[in-house]
């Protein structure tokens, strides 16, 4: 008889990453954008999961297009880099997430799934509940 195998922490950790591509959309107060989606708890960057060979890019696209009807316009965004955290909403699941920084001062509005939207200051988080990855960002202050 064959045992079990029982899956290591590295093997579960990889079997359960979501990548997504996500926005630090920043205006010109310093305050940074973050959305909480219908039903969730935490805040986080607006943005989703990448389609299988889909560009970061095209995946941000399309989220914000949906979340908050926003088009990107190409010299306000710039590639961040590549971030890893605990994922927010599911329990033993990793996010790695394709991170773009947005200069914007438009007034935006949420849109479908997304059920408030909010402007903080990354240096007073206060009481907030900010997803993990969010906080590793903001407290990196990746921005500058
Ligand atoms: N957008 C976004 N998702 C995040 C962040 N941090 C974090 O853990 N996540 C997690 C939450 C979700 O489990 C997952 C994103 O899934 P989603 O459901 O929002 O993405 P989506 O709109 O493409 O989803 P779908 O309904 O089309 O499947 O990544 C973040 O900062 N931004």
């Amino acid at each position: 008889m064959t045992a079990l195998h029982t899956p290591k922490a590295p093997d579960i950790i990889k079997s359960n990453t979501i990548k997504i591509a996500a926005a630090m959309i920043c205006n010109d107060q310093g305050k940074v954008l973050l959305v909480r989606k219908r039903g969730t708890s935490f805040f986080m960057q607006a943005g989703g999961k990448i389609e299988q060979g889909e560009d970061p890019l095209v995946t941000l696209e399309r989220e914000l297009q949906e979340e908050l009807s926003f088009v990107i316009v190409e010299e306000d965004c710039r590639y961040l880099g590549k971030f890893s955290a605990k994922a927010a909403n599911e329990e033993n699941a990793m996010v790695e997430a394709e991170i773009y920084h947005i200069k914007s001062n438009l007034k935006v509005t949420a849109q479908s799934e997304i059920e408030q939207l909010i402007w903080i200051d990354p240096r007073n988080l206060g009481s907030l509940k900010v997803a993990p990855l969010t906080r590793k960002l903001l407290e990196a202050d990746v921005m500058t």
